[in-house]
């Protein structure tokens, strides 16, 4: 249509307005290939142009959320922390007189300084680690008192949020143990706020030239330390098949690979039973021979099952002797808490489904005299066995030690 236009008019401005149609052509097939890979609608230089080009968004599918590896994960996950803290200051109080026109000597009008802000720990249910928690908090100064009466501003509480299970600690000494949502401690109290001049008025001076300063807030040093809740605790050796065990009879989906020390942080799963019952079982690094010493991760990690009320200890059984397993682990235990290994337990044999299994549970079973579930994990062979003596365990502790509160130490 240009160009016919164009025609009419003159041979030299017809040519000019073809060039100009063929560039803006060209121009907009680039901006369509540019931006053919995402959705999107290119408004061109023509009025009411417009071209969406979604095609390859739908093609592309729903976007999946990438797993976070062990490692990255751990990261992320702190299980102790020193910190300092400094609750705020109070500010100090003014020292002034009231005067105003014919008014000259209106008596002291200096007000308070406000308090400072105290620091206090809160447990919350929604912090899993205690990563977030820094080095040093500060509470807020309370603000000075002015003249006018004017007293300062409180500063305002700060709050730490922990995960539940944090234990507080000064010096090496536990101070509190935070398990329920809600609950706080408060750690360190902010200072008190000066007094004004106005506080001194009295019938014998009523001229107070004096004001006091705030009190400095308290300091201390604190120690944090997070021990995982569970009912359970899975113990054994590396690759022993732990985290596979409690992928197969829970809900929690920690990492499984053939190498060892792939667990590096507890998870917890849960065990659901029909009448709404709930067991749950932590799975943590596994632990080797000398890990007292230091061996391995060590056994600084086996504060996350100090709480648990039972303990599982996960044998495998395609390993050369795996009755030794079992006598390191629990000397391993010994050596963190003396007694640890005598909690109420039970034996999982896994890794049943491979062939050599069969023979060395006959000696396991012979030479111990605790129960021993034999199981695979991996194809979930028997683990209704393991499922109901886990709940028998739990039944026990119910009746035995709680007295009717189904709640591991501090839980
Ligand atoms: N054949 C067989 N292999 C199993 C079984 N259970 C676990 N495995 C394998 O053993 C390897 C280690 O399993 P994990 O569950 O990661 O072992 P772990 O005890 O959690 O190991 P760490 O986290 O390193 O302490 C993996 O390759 C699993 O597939 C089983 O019942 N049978
Ligand atoms: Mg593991």
């Amino acid at each position: 249509m240009f160009t016919t236009v164009a025609r009419t008019r003159s041979p030299w401005f017809s040519s000019y307005m073809d060039v100009k149609y063929i560039l803006a052509q060209t121009f907009l097939r680039n901006v369509l290939t540019l931006h053919s890979d995402s959705k999107c609608v290119v408004s061109g230089g023509l009025r009411g142009f417009s071209s969406s080009c979604s095609l390859s968004a739908k093609t592309r599918g729903p976007t999946k959320k990438r797993e976070v590896s062990e490692k990255k994960q751990t990261r992320f996950f702190v299980d102790h922390r020193k910190v300092m803290l400094m609750a705020g200051s109070g500010g100090k109080g003014a020292c002034s007189f009231h005067s105003e026109p014919r008014k000259e000597w209106g008596g002291p009008d200096g007000g308070n300084g406000g308090d400072g802000g105290s620091i206090i720990i809160k447990a919350n249910r929604f912090v899993k680690s205690l990563a977030e928690v820094v080095p040093v908090y500060k509470g807020e100064d309370g603000q000075p008192g002015r003249s006018k009466n004017c007293y300062g501003r409180n500063g305002n509480p700060k709050y730490i949020n922990v995960p539940l299970g944090t234990v507080v600690k000064e010096q090496g000494k536990t101070i509190v143990d935070l398990s329920e949502h809600g609950q706080e401690y408060l750690a360190v109290f902010g200072g008190a706020g000066g007094k004004g001049n106005r506080f001194f008025l009295s019938n014998e001076n009523r001229s107070p030239m004096n004001a006091t300063p705030g009190v400095k807030g308290e300091e201390r040093v604190l120690q944090l330390e997070l021990r995982t809740m569970a009912h359970a605790g899975l113990v054994g050796f590396p690759n022993a098949g732990k985290s596979s065990l409690l992928r197969a009879i829970s809900n929690a989906k920690p990492a499984v690979a053939a190498y060892p020390f792939t667990t590096l942080h507890p998870h917890v799963g849960i065990v659901n039973y029909r009448d709404h019952e709930q067991v749950a079982v932590a799975d943590i690094p596994g632990i080797i021979r000398g890990a007292h010493l230091n061996r391995g991760l060590g056994i600084s990690f086996l504060r996350h099952i100090e709480r648990c009320r039972f303990l599982l200890f996960v044998l495998d059984l395609s390993a050369p002797e795996p009755w030794t397993q079992f006598q390191h682990l629990r000397y391993e235990l010994d050596q963190y808490e003396p007694g640890l290994s005598t909690r109420p337990h039970a034996i999982i044999a896994n890794k049943m489904d491979l062939p050599e299994a069969q023979e060395k549970l006959h000696t396991l079973k012979s030479l111990v005299t605790h129960r021993v579930i034999p199981i695979s994990a991996l194809t979930g062979q028997n683990t209704e066995e393991l499922i109901l003596h886990l709940r028998e365990l739990y039944d026990g502790y119910l009746l035995g030690e709680a007295g009717g509160k189904a709640k591991p130490t501090g839980m």
